[in-house]
């Protein structure tokens, strides 16, 4: 059963041993089938800052709509139906919904009346890799889960992490807010929350033996989108 918690100090929702078994392997079955479509970061947006990212982040991610320009698939039907699942019945669970409308921090309680949209995106780490500070505010080219209007932007971060290994070392999260900075240890089946603009990383996963690409750190995140009006009146606080 999962624990809640918030941070003083940071807008920042950690909630520990989010999913039931059954659900983390619905979404190992979705990482194996996608093995071979997890690429090199491509942040190739018209927004020239997005660039910069490229060298930050050594895994290799894959995004949801998944687009495949050689393939010319219909878009919409390529997110698998345990990422649904995970973002409507998980993401969405009616015990985090309570948690929100109450949370310490106003800028949460506004996520219940934004409804479950947005992107969602995967990164795999193997041995070595890292992602170095960022924001997660770049939407990277392509339609949100449920086809809405590109006035909606993207506004809060949901980062699930999970890796089946028990050889690793590192992979924390980390945070910056207000010159502060926090440490979120890594710790498998945890699920972060946090205003996309919040600085933050990932250390690096260090393997002690070798390991199979299915026990690599995976982080899921799903990229909520708000409406503008509930982005300037809720988030200018946090200087967006
Ligand atoms: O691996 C993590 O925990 C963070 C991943 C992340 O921040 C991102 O992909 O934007
Ligand atoms: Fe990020």
């Amino acid at each position: 059963m999962f624990t809640i918690k918030e941070f003083e100090d940071f807008p920042i929702i950690l909630v520990n041993d989010f999913l039931p078994d059954n659900m983390i392997d619905n979404l190992y079955v979705v990482l194996k089938e996608y093995e071979e479509k997890f690429n090199i970061p491509n942040w190739n947006s018209k927004d020239k800052s997005n660039s910069k990212k490229m060298s930050l982040c050594m895994g290799k991610d894959i995004w949801f709509p998944f687009i495949c320009k050689e393939e010319n698939e219909n878009i919409t039907h390529k997110v698998p139906s345990a990422i649904y699942d995970f973002i409507e019945n998980y993401l969405f669970h009616q015990g985090l919904i309570e948690f929100f409308k109450y949370s310490s921090h106003d800028i949460f309680r506004v996520i219940p009346s934004q409804g479950p949209d947005g992107r969602f995106h995967i990164v795999s780490y193997g041995n070595g890799d890292y992602y170095n500070w960022h924001k997660d505010t770049s939407l990277a080219e392509g339609a949100l889960l449920y086809g809405s209007s590109p006035s909606r932007n993207i506004l809060f971060t949901f980062n699930l992490t999970l890796c089946k290994s028990n050889n690793l070392s590192g992979g924390d999260t980390l945070f910056m807010h207000n010159n502060k900075s926090l440490k979120i240890p890594f710790t498998n089946n945890s699920l972060v929350i946090f205003p996309t603009i919040i600085n933050h990383a990932a250390t690096k996963i260090v393997f002690k033996k070798e390991e199979s690409w299915e026990n690599n750190r995976f982080s899921l995140q799903f990229w909520m989108a708000g409406t503008q009006n509930f982005c300037t009146e809720n988030i200018k606080e946090l200087r967006w």
